[in-house]
This record gives structure tokens, sequence and C-alpha cells, in this order.
């Protein structure tokens, strides 16, 4: 499955940039038991947040959230704190996917825009997708 793969090439990332033998150490593994989809209009938003809603065990043991990125691109913003001004800033463009987990499993995060007209014309054309962003997160509860 595309999160397994996911997780699996970020493992790699992982052994190789950070010269581990077990990735699993800093990012463990997950299998999904629960998708949340955000669609995003081009005048959405999403605030600085921390995902807490999983289980107490899925939350203790840093199990990833595994996030894709589809339609036009959008601004995401995250840090330690709730505090705007503090966080960084990623752009996020369609076909990303972006995982937080390990030590970084209740990170700070949000959207604070959508960049409209941006998502690919071969996506637009070819599905019904509607201006602005979807948003896929897979979790384990
Ligand atoms: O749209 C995104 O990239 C983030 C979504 C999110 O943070 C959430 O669903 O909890
Ligand atoms: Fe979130």
């Amino acid at each position: 499955m595309l999160v397994e793969k996911a997780i699996q090439d970020s493992h790699a990332l992982i052994k190789k940039k950070c010269k581990v033998n077990n990735p699993e150490n800093i990012l463990p593994g997950m299998q999904p038991d629960l998708c949340i989809v955000n669609f995003y209009s081009e005048t959405g938003k999403l605030g600085l947040h921390q995902d807490r809603d999983e289980s107490r065990e899925s939350l203790d043991q840093g199990l990833p959230v595994v996030s894709f990125s589809i339609g036009d691109s959008a601004d995401f913003l995250y840090g330690d704190t709730r505090n705007v001004d503090e966080a960084k800033k990623v752009v996020l463009e369609s076909g990303d996917v972006l995982i937080f987990g390990g030590g970084s499993r209740h990170v700070f995060h949000g959207v604070p825009s959508i960049n409209k007209g941006t998502a690919p014309k071969s996506l637009t054309e070819e599905t019904k997708l509607r201006p602005g962003r979807l948003n896929l997160t897979f979790r384990k509860y």
C-alpha cells in the first residue's frame, strides 16, 4: 500500500542521512486504520494545532501521520510551539507526501493559505477536482 511504501522510503532516507541501522527507532512503522479527508477551497485554512485525537498507545509510540496533498499547493507551517511567528514554512505541492512521527508526532502544524490556481493542469483536466486542495492523512487510531 502507498502508505507503507512512503514509510519504507522514509526509512531508507533516515538510514542514509542519519547513518543509523534501525530507522524504526526514529520513525516507527504504522499500518493505518483511519483516514481524515480535508478539502480546502481557495480561501481555506487550518490554524496551528497538534494531532492528538488518536489513542494513547498510538500517540505514545509516536506512530506517524502520513499526509498526501492533491490539487493546489499550500503553505504548511510547523514548529515546536503554537506561535505562528516561530513556525517554519514549507510549500506542499500536489503529489507531495509529508510524514510526521516519532519525536515529531506532536509537532504544531497548520495551513495558512492555499496557492490559487497551482494544481497541475493534467489533474484538473482529467479529474473533476474542484478548485482547491485535497489532503488525506492516514493514521493508526
Ligand atoms: O492539510 C494538511 O496538510 C494538514 C491537515 C491536518 O493537519 C489534519 O488533518 O490534522
Ligand atoms: Fe493536523
